[in-house]
């Protein structure tokens, strides 16, 4: 068979997830891929959980004598050219094409954006095995970590294994909604793909810069557990020449919008970890915050928060993680910032205190089917810090976890941190 033209191929791009920060990086991407024709076929899929929708009765699209009752979230989407459950009021670029079928969606697709609430992202991954090409490339935008009983794992990796293919991740200071009304952020990307992805080197000097991604640090703890896990070894499929090459200029041209500024690392671990991690600590803020404590406890819950990131970085991932991904990068400080001024793990924890109401409840009342990460996360964290035997040594991540379990008040968080004392 004759070999095509390098780059006589442009890239198809499915964003499996359309939540809240689901479609608006779908919003993101399909604004480049009209805008670098010459890389990526302007055509996004975009993978909806299907279910009906009634358009409520506040909304600009609600027209009483025509209401159809309940309709497919995918028909009113591809119909509206907006996600009316997920992100009312934002007008979505009609080259987004609203798909339910996720193996119709990820079709021919050569770059994958993973964007769905951390606790089904195992099994859509099930279904994908074997659907998609074998040379696709994967980037998670999902802020969580994976606990099984062999250990804690990222979901760039977790993906990576399940799908034998790359993926980076992409992280930062990003309230969805914000993002999507085109107001002014920053965001990281990590990405070290494999040699034959890269025609052109990733800048030199960059946080973490190993082309192989990040490396088993730790294989021995306590129990038999194995610690942390970071891949690096799916055997990858080159990507064929007749691709654009998916070096770090070329993923940038992906999500870089001029309200929304990318920096490329190689820091795969910590991207995923900032974005994972900060989620227990925006519900530490929240719980403080809820008992009127003011900004001098929240600041200290946030100084505490950023420090255990960067301890359980540095103990579980070692030399593949950089304390810069945490101190200098949107993932990191600043996404922490961001999250406990309006997220929402900040805002329900906060509600859930000042109500005395269990904070799933505040959860179900408040965000309309969006999910909180950061109770799961809190206990995912929490089973793996015990295998280790580690609680002690991450005593905020500990002490939100006692605090949702119901063995603490939020008032004993002071005395928590200070257990040694
Ligand atoms: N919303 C935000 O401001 C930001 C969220 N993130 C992260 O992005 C990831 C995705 O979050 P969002 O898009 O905001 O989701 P979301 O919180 O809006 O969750 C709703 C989504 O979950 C889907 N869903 C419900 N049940 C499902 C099932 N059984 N299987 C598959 N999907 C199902 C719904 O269809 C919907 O698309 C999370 O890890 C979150 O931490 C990151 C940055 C900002
Ligand atoms: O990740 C976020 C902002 O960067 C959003 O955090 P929440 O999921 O708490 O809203």
């Amino acid at each position: 068979m004759a070999t095509l033209a390098p780059n006589s191929k442009k890239h198809k791009v499915c964003i499996v997830g359309s939540g809240n920060w689901g479609t608006t990086i779908a919003k993101v991407v399909a604004e480049n891929t009209a805008q670098h024709a010459d890389l990526f076929e302007q055509e996004v899929q975009m993978w909806v959980f299907q279910e009906q929708y009634q358009i409520p009765k506040d909304s600009k699209h609600f027209d009483e004598k025509n209401d159809k009752g309940p309709q497919k979230l995918t028909e009113l989407i591809n119909g509206l050219h907006e996600n009316v459950k997920y992100l009312p009021g934002i007008p979505l670029p009609k080259n987004i094409v609203a798909n339910p079928d996720l193996v119709d969606a990820v079709k021919d697709a050569t770059i994958l954006v993973f964007n769905l609430p951390h606790q089904f992202i195992a099994k859509t991954c099930e279904q994908l095995q074997g659907k998609i090409v074998p040379y696709a490339r994967g980037i998670s935008c999902i802020k969580g970590v994976a606990v099984s009983e062999s250990g804690c794992e990222l979901f760039s990796d977790s993906i990576g294994q399940k799908l034998g293919i790359y993926c980076g991740a992409l992280s930062g200071a990003n309230i969805a909604t914000e993002v999507a009304q085109e107001k002014f952020s920053e965001t990281t990307v990590a990405y070290a793909p494999p040699s034959q992805d890269s025609q052109q080197p990733t800048p030199a000097g960059t946080p973490g810069a190993s082309p192989k991604g990040s490396q088993l640090d730790l294989t021995k703890l306590n129990d038999g557990v194995k610690g942390a896990k970071s891949s690096g070894k799916v055997n990858l499929t080159p990507l064929p020449s007749e691709y654009p090459s998916l070096h770090h200029a070329n993923v940038k041209k992906l999500f870089h919008r001029p309200y929304f500024h990318v920096h490329l690392v190689n820091d795969v671990v910590g991207v995923s970890l900032g974005g994972a991690l900060k989620n227990i600590v925006a519900l530490g803020a929240g719980f403080v915050d809820g008992l009127g404590w003011g900004d001098n406890a929240k600041a200290a819950v946030m100084r505490v928060g950023i420090m255990e990131e960067v301890k359980f970085g540095k103990t579980f991932f070692g030399d593949s993680v950089q304390t810069e991904t945490f101190t200098e990068q949107s993932c990191g400080v600043a996404d922490l910032i961001t999250s406990c001024s309006g997220g929402r793990n900040f805002r329900c924890a906060k509600m859930s205190v000042k109500e005395g109401k269990p904070i799933g409840e505040i959860e179900e009342r408040e965000l309309n089917g969006q999910k909180l990460q950061g109770t799961s996360t809190a206990y995912e964290v929490n089973s793996f810090l015990r295998k280790v035997g580690k609680e002690k040594e991450f005593p905020l991540f500990t002490a939100v976890y006692l605090i949702l379990e119901g063995k603490h008040k939020p008032e004993e968080i002071p005395a928590l941190l200070n257990a040694d004392a």
